[in-house]
């Protein structure tokens, strides 16, 4: 059993209070401590990404479609931290021949969360893969996605910047129905065009599609919870059980709140400055 079971276990079996969880998280989790480059229950300010960006523990939150994988994917290789998105680990063990995959496909593809203790096996065994491999910090994706979630985390990690993407309603829905990927070089695409007028003083906003180069057009693959119906129910979920995620994060003071403007091009410089990162693209324009 992994150290984040035995953590879950001691939270869940009643009466276990979080000092108890600290405690007991950073005496039965040393290789998730050691994952995170940390010793556990230590409280460090924000650890700034600066020169040494591989010990950033960042967490990504956002509704479906807002582009957290996007986002996390990109400031994970300019890092040089593991971007860990917990519907990736899901989508592994659904293609798993795990006697789990026909009951997990049952809740994803209906746009339900599963469950706390199975995401948080799956999450803890990919931290001890990590560590093994000596990977030091982490962008979570995708986890903690309820407030149990959040506060087992908060028990046996130093979790230093939670980024709170946010992006207009309108433009979710469009954005998950019109995901792609290709299934051999696994390239992420977007055939949605998305143009909203400006309203209330909001300015337009347009974000073209992210269309496949030809080798990959015929290779297009679909998830099956990017339909519609299951879209939605996502959203609702979101709504119900993950923004208070939010006001849990922001009442310790470790919320970032990021307004998406666009699409990647104006958003991804906004984001780095917002985070305080030198945009490396200007760095190379400015030496050239
Ligand atoms: N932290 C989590 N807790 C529970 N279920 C999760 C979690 N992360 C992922 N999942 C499951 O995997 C699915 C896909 O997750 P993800 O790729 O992050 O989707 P989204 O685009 O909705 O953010 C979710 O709808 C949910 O069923």
């Amino acid at each position: 059993m992994s150290a984040m079971s035995r953590a879950i276990r001691a939270f869940g079996g009643g009466g276990a209070s979080r000092r108890n969880l600290s405690v007991a998280a950073s005496k039965e989790a040393p290789a998730l401590a050691a994952a995170a480059g940390l010793v556990a229950g230590r409280k460090a300010g924000r650890r700034d990404p600066g020169e040494d960006g591989s010990r950033v523990q960042w967490v990504f939150l956002g509704c479906p479609g807002v582009g957290k994988g996007t986002y996390a994917g990109r400031l994970s290789r300019l890092l040089g931290v593991p971007h860990i998105a917990t519907g990736d680990l899901v989508r592994d063990a659904l293609a798993s021949q795990d006697p789990l995959s026909k009951q997990l496909a049952e809740i994803v593809n209906h746009g339900k969360l599963v469950s706390d203790e199975i995401i948080i096996n799956l999450l803890s065994k990919r931290l001890e893969e990590g560590e093994e491999k000596g990977e030091l910090g982490f962008i979570l994706d995708g986890f903690p996605r309820t407030i149990r979630q959040a506060e087992i985390l908060e028990g046996v990690m130093d979790i230093d910047l939670v980024i709170n993407l946010k992006l207009r309603e309108e433009a979710l829905l469009a954005k998950c129905i019109g995901r792609r990927k290709c299934s051999q070089c696994g390239g992420n695409f977007n055939v949605a065009s998305i143009d909203i007028e400006g309203e209330n003083g909001a300015p337009r906003m347009y974000m073209p599609p992210l269309l496949p180069p030809p080798q990959c057009e015929s290779k297009l693959i679909t998830r099956a919870d990017d339909t519609e119906e299951v879209v939605k129910e996502r959203l609702r979920v979101y709504h119900d059980l993950c923004e208070p995620v939010e006001d849990f994060y922001r009442a310790r003071g470790k919320l970032l709140e990021f307004n998406l403007p666009g699409g990647i091009p104006e958003s991804w410089p906004k984001l780095l400055q917002a985070l305080n990162i030198e945009d490396p693209d200007n760095k190379r324009s400015a030496a050239a």
